[in-house]
């Protein structure tokens, strides 16, 4: 996340962090959503390698334990079979983690709510991004969770000329396009935006500019969770 703050730890208890094997160590890659207790929505993106991952629920330090987190293994990913990887602009880019074991439910961990099938924000609807990616355009990591506050850019901007054109499709939702944005490492996090004062995760982080995170009128690009409630309810049951 680039610009915004710190959050206030366990403040978005829905936020995971994705994690693979190297050797005998683990390491963040990406972010997620838990949604059932045994199920996490993600980036196709993130999961299109074969790898040995984990789930790491109600964290805030990366690298520390602070005895709220809850760490799963993933017993299967399902990567929406739209999903081409040559092809970010196209779409899909989603994907669910089923976990091993159910996660506990507490104040540290909480399910995500989901948008009703369909629903469009309106232009500069509230949100905000959160994740432990990079802080600048090519830099580090961050150890703590951040979030940036990300209102909404509809569809007719995101995709007019001078900002993203065709890249955007309506399968998408935009945020941001100033000094905040995603950035590598928060891929397949939620986008958290205030329906009616409740927050609902209505995108899946998928891309920002290759000019830079936080270029300017290339607003963070996100999956639109709500053209995809059917196929995960299909998935999951
Ligand atoms: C639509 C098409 C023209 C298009 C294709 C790719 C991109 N962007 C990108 O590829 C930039 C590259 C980058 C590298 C370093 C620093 C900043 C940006 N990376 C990204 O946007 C990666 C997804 C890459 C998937 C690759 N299989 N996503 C993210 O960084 C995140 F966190 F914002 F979700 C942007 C547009």
């Amino acid at each position: 996340v680039v610009g915004g703050e710190v959050a206030q730890p366990n403040s978005w208890p829905w936020q995971i962090s994705l994690q693979y094997q190297s050797g005998s160590s683990y390491y963040h890659t990406c972010g997620g959503s838990l949604i059932r207790r045994g199920w996490v929505m993600t980036a196709a993106h993130c999961v299109d390698s074969q790898r040995t991952w984990r789930v790491v629920l109600g964290d805030h330090h990366l690298n520390s334990n602070e005895g709220k987190e809850q760490i799963m293994t993933v017993s299967n990913v399902y990567i929406h079979n739209g999903w081409n990887s040559n092809n970010i602009a196209g779409g899909y880019d989603i994907a669910l983690l089923r976990l091993s074991t159910e996660a506990s439910l507490n104040s540290a961990v909480q399910l995500a709510a989901l948008p009703p099938s369909g629903q469009i924000l309106p232009n500069n609807n509230p949100c905000y991004i959160t994740g432990w990616g990079r802080t600048q355009t090519g830099g580090s990591l961050s150890n703590s969770l951040k979030q940036a506050w990300l209102p909404s850019v509809d569809h007719q901007t995101c995709s007019s000329s001078g900002w993203w054109g065709s890249s955007v499709k309506t399968t998408m939702v935009c945020a941001g396009g100033g000094a905040n944005s995603g950035c590598q490492g928060d891929s397949g996090g939620p986008l958290n935006c205030q329906v009616n004062g409740q927050y609902y995760v209505h995108g899946v982080t998928s891309f920002v500019s290759s000019a830079g995170c936080n270029a300017n009128r290339r607003p963070t690009v996100f999956t639109r969770v709500s053209a995809y409630i059917s196929w995960m309810n299909g998935i999951m049951g």
